[in-house]
């Protein structure tokens, strides 16, 4: 399979290449040539796989330069119960009926791995695949990510100790709960540096962009990514959709809705590849916080992506995103895999004009693609919280129900609706505590993370200055030479 840019600008190599590229050289996101679609038969050769075998067949169509076997080997090492604390790596777990005469409601449980949200499930393999690439090749990778709190840590959980890598993570200063401050900038390793940024999430991808698109420091300094810009994280994602679809166990053909907590786009864009992969899934629940850019642009067909002074700090703050990167695969294929329209589009978004798709052959496509959205607030979160507590007995984060609650709108009848579960409550303890009035269960492993010492640096929103502190990291740390 050859890979391309949203943005066109010739061919990108094949899988291991986009894996080490993240971002294309032209500033736009690496796709696949074509998706591949299952047929109805080959779909149901998949119904009962383990994770690690369902993952193999959904991934594979994708990643050919790479043997068989040894791409099955990586999976199973990722996949692991031990890892994720379950022998189904995302369980399902029904919730009920959301109201009489509806559909029932499950939740797919994502975050039982290492750091706890669902960014461990693409990020662990991410870790095993970069690490078999690299050696492979005998080269070395200097991550570059952005988080608003989770990333950051998976990406962080699962490079620990890996010798060909290095992560540089940035963070908007103080916009974390702290919880997931405390679990990032406590890691005291030699190949992690984390930096807090004077500025908001936004800012962090901005500056992340501006680093992949000086082409001679990328090259000099062997620049990746981790985010969902790039392309095995969001082809990784898209397994559990149909991990979820199978464990329902519905009639051959018959629709599942998934409603899908989103910031940066990238997990409900697995879902729609999954769904155009064939996978029969019917709504794409596009669940928003306050910070509703997308949520605005699925109700009225305009996109205008939110400067920094206008991205609010919510209690769900893993969503505070602006501008949201994967939108750009979306409406690519949208377009009909143009690049000439997605090229058109970003100069707009770049320079802050909204993407107005009203009245045109887009916009039909869009309403055709199954995408619905809705929007939360503070108060619908603790609500939430609250009565799925009291209902189900069942625990849920801030983000996750932003998910649940605008899942349970959107609800058809006879159609179950998968809320996927995008971080545990342990990780929002102070929402959680005022929703519920008692804190959320914590693993032991975490007991009192709060209180360690802190290892991280503060950078203005500057890219030169951005570069200089990696340059200079770069030359201290003994195992990495500073390229000649
Ligand atoms: C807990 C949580 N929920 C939801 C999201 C939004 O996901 P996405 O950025 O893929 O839309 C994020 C961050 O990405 C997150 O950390
Ligand atoms: N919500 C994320 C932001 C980045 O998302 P990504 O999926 O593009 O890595 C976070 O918590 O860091």
């Amino acid at each position: 399979m050859k890979y391309v840019s949203t943005r066109g600008t010739g061919e990108l190599g094949r899988f291991s290449d986009v894996l080490l590229l993240g971002l294309a050289p032209d500033g736009g996101l690496a796709m696949p040539e074509h998706i591949p679609a299952f047929s109805p038969q080959t779909l149901e050769a998949l119904r009962g796989l383990s994770y690690p075998e369902l993952a193999f067949r959904v991934m594979r169509p994708f990643i050919d330069d790479i043997p068989e076997a040894d791409l099955r080997r990586v999976l199973h090492a990722t996949y692991h119960p031990d890892v994720f604390h379950s022998q189904d790596i995302t369980p399902l777990t029904r919730l009920g009926a959301a109201s009489p005469g509806q559909g029932e409601l499950y939740l797919l449980e994502l975050s039982n791995g290492p750091s706890l949200a669902f960014k461990d499930v693409a990020m662990q393999f991410l870790g095993q695949i970069f690490e078999y690439v690299l050696e492979r090749r005998g080269e070395q990778l200097n991550i570059l990510g952005a988080t608003s709190g989770d990333t950051g840590s998976a990406a962080e959980y699962a490079m620990l100790g890996k010798a060909r890598v290095n992560v540089f993570m940035l963070s908007p200063r103080g916009r974390m709960s702290a919880f997931q401050q405390a679990q990032m900038y406590s890691l005291n390793e030699p190949n992690i540096f984390n930096i807090a940024v004077e500025g908001v999430f936004d800012d962090c991808q901005d500056l992340v962009k501006a680093v992949n698109a000086d082409a001679d420091f990328k090259a000099r300094f062997d620049i990746g990514a981790v985010n969902s810009i790039n392309w095995a994280r969001v082809l990784a994602q898209a397994v559990y959709y149909f991990k979820a679809y199978f464990a329902l166990g519905l009639p051959p053909g018959a629709e599942a809705d998934f409603s899908v907590p989103s910031g940066n786009f990238g997990n409900v864009f697995a879902g729609f590849l999954a769904k155009r992969m064939g996978l029969p899934v019917g709504q794409l629940i596009v669940a928003t916080n306050e910070n509703d850019v997308l949520n605005e642009f699925f109700s009225t067909g305009v996109y205008h992506v939110r400067p920094a002074d206008r991205v609010a700090m919510t209690s769900s703050p893993s969503m505070d995103i602006g501008k949201a990167s994967n939108f750009e695969r979306y409406l690519y294929l949208i377009a009909g895999s143009s690049a000439t329209h997605t090229l058109s589009w970003w100069d707009e978004v770049g320079q802050g004009r909204p993407v107005d798709l009203r009245g045109t052959s887009h916009w039909d496509e869009v309403k055709a693609s199954g995408l619905l959205s809705g929007r939360n607030t503070h108060q619908g979160r603790l609500e939430t919280i609250r009565r799925i507590d009291q209902q189900c007995g069942r625990l849920i984060d801030p983000h996750t129900a932003d998910g649940v609650l605008i899942g349970e709108r959107h609800q058809r009848r006879g159609v179950p609706m998968v809320c996927l579960e995008t971080a545990l409550p342990a990780k929002f303890g102070d929402t959680v505590q005022e929703a519920v009035k008692r804190a959320p269960e914590r693993p032991e492993r975490f007991a009192g993370i709060e209180t360690a010492e802190r290892y991280f640096d503060v950078l203005p929103n500057d890219v030169e200055t951005l570069k200089a502190y990696i340059a200079r990291k770069l030359r201290e740390t003994v195992k990495v030479q500073e390229p000649a």
